[in-house]
């Protein structure tokens, strides 16, 4: 039966800052359970698939068996599900597969879980979403189908239905940029219909709006080695199946295949954001210009300089996050990026460990997770909940074990020489997940601060020793790097670049990744905690602190829509947002009586109450707004 391991790894390819704390894997143990448990876990899967399309969440019911009594796992944090994104897993069966790991990483159980995923988010007209609750996309369906593939599946109904969808709506030509990047790096797809995607651009001088330094870090660290793959064009071994699946997933022949035609095409399920004319007129430029005079003498020598540029920006990631990176996709394209340097490299034997991070396993079978769990974001605010409440008494054992996690998921250092890699501040923040992740973030930091200034008001003798003063200060510091000029925060980084360069996004599929933008979430769980910290130590970095609460709940207040709401970023749209606006409000002494905002947010949550008394949003709202 499978396990869940909490905070534990080791062996010579595996790293860590703070002995995995934290870090969750699977394992298949055949000799695990009883046979009662076993039957009951072959239940619950049965059910879901019976039902998988009137409910299609699990409901994460092999992790509640195996927490027996309780939830919290023994090293403190809350383990838990969090994927839905149904393009990741192809991008890591695609980096094991380009690098020959496949059968060594993955078992044949999890192979078998992993195939028994994708089957039962199959949606009922034979395509797969982008993300598990959305209609069918070539994107989602044409990765999946080939994940299928790659992992052996052959001949059956489910993949003739994904292959008719595929066919039916114009084919993998179809397929949007991002997927057309990664079936070009498999072998499916030409590099020739692609985009430029120049890596000269990283050699830019660095005080220029459009240097790639100054992007929103997702972009960046996705983009960087789409770019070096790119700048290679990088292709992996072409074995029969790669063959094979070249003559399913396209009308014509693979041989006849008009590149040229295929780059501009994105199918209409796909096409969420058409590019604009002046979008239009730049792609052909970077196309028929600037990318031939590059790779023309004496000029192409540059090509070479850029590409070495950019795996040296690859391998600090990859160290600096030890071999995790800021998200599934970059570690996956990285790790191609390491494998096609040198396929015996230490680097490839670093990520391999880690892939298992990603890697979750519920009722409807094994997912891959959109980041390496959310552990230190939920944690904090498990904390906070139980501290609102009068059972803390009771509760003593949970919130030291809770307590323990936080001070020691802690990012202590910057990562070396961060500067020149452009990246932000870590010393005393908090990352979303794990603290070997390293990539600090402003609210995980704030709202992690916040459970600890709770802590810190009980007696330790229940919940353990407060936080060393000098780390609290780092914390707070840390913060406020955070601060954009106008005193509103971002989520990893500072503002770096204006909203203009939005143009240069080509992908289709996202909106706004180009500028880390100030978001009502972070700017109020920032401003929650350095009120919270101002009243327990006023006398520290008192003027900045000040400042900066009254320019935070100024760009609350100026954020709220006129029906009282605010747009959420981060969550489930207008309730999650609305939810922080008024905390942040709150805190920094608005109420009902003296604030006409909190009077306005009010009537806006009492009149989408539903019958029922709860309050609930479609997830379409981002997208609609
Ligand atoms: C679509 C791609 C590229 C997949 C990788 C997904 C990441 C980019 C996403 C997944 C989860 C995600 C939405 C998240 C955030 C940023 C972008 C993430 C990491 C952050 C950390 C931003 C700040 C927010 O306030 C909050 C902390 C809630 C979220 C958490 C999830």
């Amino acid at each position: 039966m499978w396990r869940l391991k909490v905070s534990e790894g080791g062996g010579p390819w595996l790293r860590s800052v703070n002995n995995f704390l934290g870090r969750a894997v699977w394992e298949f143990d055949p000799d695990y359970g009883t046979p009662e448990e076993r039957a009951e876990v072959e239940r619950v899967r049965r059910e879901f698939t019976d039902r998988r399309f009137e409910k299609k969440e699990s409901q994460d019911l092999l992790m509640r068996m195996q927490q027996h009594s309780a939830l919290q796992a023994h090293d403190g944090h809350w383990a838990g599900d969090f994927s839905g994104i149904l393009f990741i897993m192809p991008i890591l069966i695609f980096a094991l597969h380009v690098t020959g790991s496949l059968n060594t990483v993955l078992s044949t159980e999890h192979r078998h879980e992993i195939c028994r995923y994708i089957y039962n988010h199959q949606n009922e007209d034979g395509g797969w979403g982008t993300q598990v609750l959305g209609p069918s996309t070539m994107f989602g369906s044409c990765l999946n189908y080939v994940t299928l593939r790659l992992l052996g599946e052959v001949e059956n109904d489910a993949l003739t239905k994904g292959h008719a969808w595929i066919l039916l709506r114009g084919s993998a030509t179809a397929i949007p940029q991002w997927g057309k990047i990664w079936l070009s790096v498999v072998g499916l797809y030409e590099w020739s219909g692609n985009n430029s995607i120049i890596p000269e651009l990283w050699l830019v001088p660095h005080f220029l709006p459009i240097h790639p330094g100054r992007f929103w870090c997702f972009c960046r660290l996705v983009y960087m080695p789409m770019s070096y793959l790119y700048g290679k064009k990088f292709v992996g071994p072409i074995t029969p199946t790669i063959v094979a699946i070249r003559e399913e997933l396209y009308s014509v022949s693979y041989s006849e295949i008009d590149w040229n035609k295929a780059r501009d095409t994105c199918a209409k399920e796909d096409l969420r954001y058409p590019r604009s004319l002046l979008q239009n007129v730049i792609w052909t430029c970077l196309n028929k210009f600037v990318e031939p005079v590059l790779n023309c003498w004496p000029i192409n020598k540059l090509r070479d300089t850029a590409l070495k540029n950019l795996m040296k920006h690859i391998h600090y990631e990859d160290e600096s996050t030890k071999y995790i990176g800021v998200c599934p996709i970059n570690k996956a394209l990285d790790m191609i990026c390491c494998w096609s340097e040198d396929p015996n490299s230490d680097a490839l034997k670093l990520h391999l460990p880690r892939i298992y991070d990603y890697l979750w396993l519920a009722e409807d079978g094994m997912k891959a997770q959109v980041y390496d769990g959310c552990q230190s974001w939920e944690l904090a605010f498990i904390v906070q909940a139980y501290c609102s409440t009068d059972l803390v008494n009771e509760f003593g054992p949970t919130l030291r074990k809770a307590h323990e996690f936080i001070k020691s998921s802690q990012v202590l250092e910057n990562h070396p020489n961060s500067e020149a890699y452009y990246r932000h501040r870590s010393k005393g923040s908090w990352t979303l997940s794990t603290a070997d992740n390293g990539w600090s973030v402003s609210d995980c930091t704030a709202e992690a601060l916040k459970a600890l200034l709770l802590l810190s008001k009980i007696s330790p003798n229940l919940v353990g020793g407060p936080m060393k003063g000098e780390r609290l200060h780092d914390a707070v510091d840390c913060l406020l790097s955070f601060m954009n000029k106008d005193g509103t925060f971002s989520t990893y980084e500072c503002k770096r670049t204006t909203s203009l360069l939005e143009v240069l996004n080509p992908s289709e599929s996202f909106l706004n990744i180009i500028v880390d933008y100030p978001s009502v979430e972070c700017t109020s769980s920032v401003l929650q905690a350095l009120i919270m910290f101002k009243e327990l130590y006023p006398g520290y970095r008192k003027e900045e602190i000040g400042k900066c609460i009254k320019n935070a709940s100024k760009f609350i207040e100026d954020k709220q829509r006129k029906d009282g709401s605010w747009f959420g970023t981060w969550g489930i749209c207008f309730t999650y947002g609305t939810f922080f606006g008024v905390k942040g409000l709150i805190a920094s002494g608005r109420t009902y009586e003296n604030s006409s905002s909190i009077r306005k947010a009010c009537n806006f949550l009492l009149s989408k109450q539903r019958s029922t008394g709860g309050w609930g949003e479609s997830y379409l709202s981002s997208e609609t707004e």
